[in-house]
């Protein structure tokens, strides 16, 4: 699914309005009629006490429309006009004068602090006040309102977006922005919704398909897509019954030191799980007999050295490298990465310690071979690109990274997002489960062992980071969140995949 920026919205609620030739108080009566739906299927009539803010734009004119079906079955509603301004919109005004009509209990205005209402925490608080239109942070009173209504504890429900966020920026510091326990978006998700420093004021999200053009919103470009079970299916391959384990990729992972063997044991592992065909190792000495007993599925490759690395295969037989996880960053191992980097031909993914001597020896990115993928965690990317003022200004300096080097960057997160050049793939699967030691590991054994299997890259990525998030909200079903270890991620990836297809056994030829 594609994000859309306040600009493209808007340009398509127009667009929606003039070719369905209906006027743009129909299409607000149709968006806030599906809140109302959605608020009356889950109170049912619960004699709640409601409480609703509503702005001057289009967004508390929504909240006027809910205000006025809510009212009209009967509902304990109380509707506040945060007047911060004289400019009311046209829509807004249609509304208003609509919900007089239908009621005794006029709206109530707020002009300054002295006017703001007693606010319980057991009731329903409705955030109509700013939506997409929000144009600069909320000051004075206006800012002092959303602290008061955080503050108050309430549950609270923001319309399109949580007043206070804007949709296509960072919000700047201690700006006041309303603190959402659920969100009903309309038809398009924002990217603020997904980005760490804003996603906690959304709460849980829904979004709305308030019927706006199709053709229209499918020609609008956009570079950002949100990525869910049906965009993951789309990029599956089925398996053809003629077909052999060389068929499925020949991987060499690389990785381990003394006291880390854990790590390359778990990506070998996942690799496997993930349908690797031929899965070797290439280890210190030390952990020849930990993997050979703990993964008897994989072969085994010893450096000379007892405890780290000193060399790297290059011209090991394989489909994809994958290279870093407790690798460690000794002076022999940067050596050795270098000089296997100035032989490798085929793109390689790069973890943990991989990224570290990346981040210490810059000159070694021009080593890496197009279609390259590195998976860094928030604190390696820093390494790698330095600080950031927000997470816009980290998505533009991964995406500089991405396009210079020719590789794909993998930033792990609640909501990891993959960077191909201008491209950005934001992942909805996993759970907080998954914040486990070697959770990492098991992502880069998915992603290598689809590279290997001919995928391309990007697709590898997008894959293998839903069905790594996928494969742990399967686990925490049984598991519970404290419990998730990462080696169970890697046992659910065949659960995962079936799920793509709703669990049915994936026959298709
Ligand atoms: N255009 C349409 O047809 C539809 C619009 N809808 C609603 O309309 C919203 C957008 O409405 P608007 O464009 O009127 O904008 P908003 O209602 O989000 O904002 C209201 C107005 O406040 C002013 N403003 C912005 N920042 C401010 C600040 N910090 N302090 C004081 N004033 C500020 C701006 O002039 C803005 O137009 C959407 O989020 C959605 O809720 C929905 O009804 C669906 C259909
Ligand atoms: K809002």
């Amino acid at each position: 699914m594609k994000i859309l920026s306040a600009k493209q919205l808007s340009e398509a609620d127009k667009y929606s309005i003039q070719k369905e030739n209906i006027t743009s108080v129909e299409l607000m009566e149709r968006a806030a009629t599906l809140v109302f739906e959605e608020i009356h299927k889950r109170l049912q009539g619960a004699p709640i006490p409601i409480k609703i803010f509503c702005g001057i734009g289009n967004n508390g004119g929504d909240g006027l429309v809910i205000a006025r079906h809510l009212i009209q079955h009967g509902y304990e509603v109380t509707t506040y006009v945060v007047n911060y301004s004289d400019k009311r919109s046209e829509d807004f005004l249609t509304n208003y004068e609509k919900l007089k009509d239908i009621t005794n209990n006029w709206p109530q205005l707020i002009k300054n602090e002295d006017s703001f209402p007693d606010i319980q925490t057991g009731d329903f608080v409705i955030d109509a006040m700013f939506g997409i239109g929000l144009n600069r942070p909320l000051e004075n009173w206006v800012g002092k309102l959303v602290e008061y209504i955080n503050a108050s504890q309430a549950f609270t429900l923001a319309i399109d977006m949580p007043s206070g966020l804007f949709t296509d920026k960072g919000p700047e510091k201690n700006s006041a922005i309303i603190e959402a326990d659920y969100t009903l978006s309309f038809q398009a998700p924002k990217l603020v919704f997904f980005l760490p420093e804003t996603m906690d004021y959304i709460g849980e999200l829904q979004l709305l398909d308030i019927g706006l053009d199709r053709e229209f919103l499918a020609k609008l470009e956009s570079d950002i897509y949100l990525i869910g079970k049906e965009e993951a299916a789309s990029l599956y391959k089925t398996r053809k019954k003629n077909s052999h384990k060389g068929d499925y990729g020949r991987v060499l992972i690389a990785g381990g030191s003394y006291g880390k063997m854990g790590s390359v044991q778990l990506t070998a592992k996942a690799a496997l799980r993930a349908g690797t065909g031929l899965c070797s190792l290439y280890i210190p000495k030390i952990g020849y007999q930990i993997i050979q007993t703990a993964l008897p599925e994989a072969m085994v490759i010893t450096d000379n050295e007892e405890d780290l690395i000193t060399s790297i295969p290059a011209d090991f037989d394989a489909d994809v490298f994958c290279f870093g996880m407790g690798a460690g960053t000794d002076r022999k191992t940067v050596t050795a990465f270098r000089q296997f980097l100035s032989e490798v031909k085929t793109p390689i993914l790069v973890d943990a310690d991989g990224i570290n001597i990346l981040s210490e020896n810059k000159d070694m990115l021009d080593l890496l071979p197009e279609g390259s993928v590195l998976t860094p965690h928030p604190g390696e990317l820093k390494r790698l690109i330095g600080e950031w003022k927000d997470n816009f200004e980290k998505l533009e300096k991964t995406r500089e990274l991405s396009e210079k080097y020719k590789v794909i960057v993998v930033i792990k997160g609640a909501h990891t997002f993959i960077v191909n050049g201008k491209e950005v793939f934001i992942n909805t699967s996993g759970n907080p489960g998954m914040a486990t030691a070697g959770s990492g590991d098991v992502l880069s054994g998915i992603i290598t062992s689809l590279m290997g299997q001919q995928y391309n890259n990007v697709a590898a990525a997008v894959l293998g980071v839903y069905l790594h998030g996928a494969s742990g909200d399967i686990a925490v079903r049984e598991l519970g969140y404290e419990s998730l270890l990462a080696g169970d991620i890697a046992d659910h990836i065949g659960r995962a995949i079936m799920e793509l297809f709703n669990g049915e056994s994936i026959d298709k030829r």
